[in-house]
């Protein structure tokens, strides 16, 4: 019996050490030793997203838009399944590694950038960041390497993607971007200026209830129509202006125009013809798509991360308050050239006149 001392207490120390080793392995697995201390950049990037959640709106969150608490899931996960249970999450965690986009949807503001961002996270070779990064125009100063932290793991042959409007309007965006990558390819997407001046005004509306008219806002002096080029809301349509600034650095076929309508009309359509830019296979096409009569907008059968048909959220599709048609067809007026330059520059008529 004396010999059998040494050999129990050596199966004893064995079994420990192997309780020790499974119990360290399942820690890892479900992601927290990924939550060890992290540098200063990735603490302030967590509260930087809470705030600058679809283009720094501080509204309603949309189905699509990740919540706060996906947001934080992503940061220490590295995923952007905004709505994958936590499980998925922790398992993919030290898979892939973070590269810099290789695609980018630079605009336009209220021109559709949220619905093509959450069609293409439906594709399994695309991932993508929930809210929008803002590094080229608001926090190039914190780095590169603070950017590429922000972006999702990838895997090989994964594209990893970001959409920040307010690029496309952003003087130092175009070399910003290009001295980062200068295959980095562009997505906008185009809407009628004029639909478009409207929406923007009604996101501010709903924000401020108290807004000056849209009337008031467009015009410099109502008597003789000269429209307000430095309202924003104008500014931003003047969209032959914003892409010559862009094609200083970029050629042409670096970029892809998205026509804001024919998302709305036609989804599949359109999701082609950005998988064939991104040199994607088609997997995204009209059997994802269902359009929702009530929301007046198609939407996900199956968003990503869910199994659920989802459409967009309350602040995507807002009902815009009537503007009298004279000021419409003066703003129309005003875009006309500027449109038709545009379409020369692109090479594409998106039939707005
Ligand atoms: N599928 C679907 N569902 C809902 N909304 C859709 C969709 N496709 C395009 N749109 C249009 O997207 C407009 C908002 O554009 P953005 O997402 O670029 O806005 S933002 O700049 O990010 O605030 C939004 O503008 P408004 O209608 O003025 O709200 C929509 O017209």
């Amino acid at each position: 019996p004396v010999n059998h001392v040494p050999n129990v207490q050596s199966k004893l120390s064995v079994f420990f050490t192997m309780i020790i080793l499974f119990t360290y392995l399942f820690y890892c697995l479900n992601g927290f030793c990924d939550s060890l201390p992290r540098p200063v950049y990735d603490q302030q990037t967590i509260q930087q997203n809470k705030i600058i959640l679809n283009d720094g709106a501080p509204e309603q969150l949309g189905a699509y838009n990740a919540s706060p608490a996906s947001l934080v899931r992503e940061q220490l996960s590295g995923l952007t399944h905004s709505d994958a249970p936590s499980n998925n999450i922790s398992i993919a965690n030290n898979f892939g590694s973070k590269k810099f986009p290789q695609a980018i949807i630079i605009g336009v503001k209220k021109g559709g950038t949220r619905a093509l961002l959450e069609f293409l996270r439906i594709h399994p070779d695309v991932r993508a960041v929930g809210a929008e990064p803002h590094f080229f125009d608001r926090f190039y100063d914190k780095g590169l390497e603070w950017y590429r932290n922000l972006m999702p793991r990838t895997l090989e042959g994964q594209i990893t993607m970001e959409k920040t409007p307010s690029y496309f309007i952003t003087k130092e965006a175009p070399r910003r971007v290009f001295s980062m990558s200068r295959h980095t390819k562009l997505i906008v997407v185009v809407r009628d200026p004029v639909t478009r001046a409207v929406s923007d005004y009604t996101q501010t509306l709903s924000k401020s209830p108290g807004l000056p008219s849209f009337q008031n806002l467009a015009f410099r002096n109502a008597t003789t129509g000269l429209i307000d080029t430095s309202w924003s809301a104008v500014r931003i349509g003047i969209y032959a202006k914003h892409l010559e600034n862009w094609l200083r650095f970029f050629p042409l076929s670096r970029f892809l125009f998205v026509s804001g309508e024919r998302l709305v009309t036609d989804p599949a359509g359109e999701m082609g013809r950005v998988q064939d830019f991104l040199g994607l296979k088609r997997v995204v096409t009209d059997k994802h798509f269902y359009f929702n009569q009530t929301k007046g907008f198609p939407c996900l059968k199956k968003p990503e991360g869910s199994s659920r048909p989802r459409c967009l959220g309350k602040s995507k599709g807002r009902p815009h308050p009537q503007i009298p048609s004279e000021v419409l067809l003066r703003l129309r007026d005003f875009y006309r050239p500027f449109n038709l330059k545009f379409y020369q520059m692109t090479g594409h008529n998106f039939g707005w006149d």
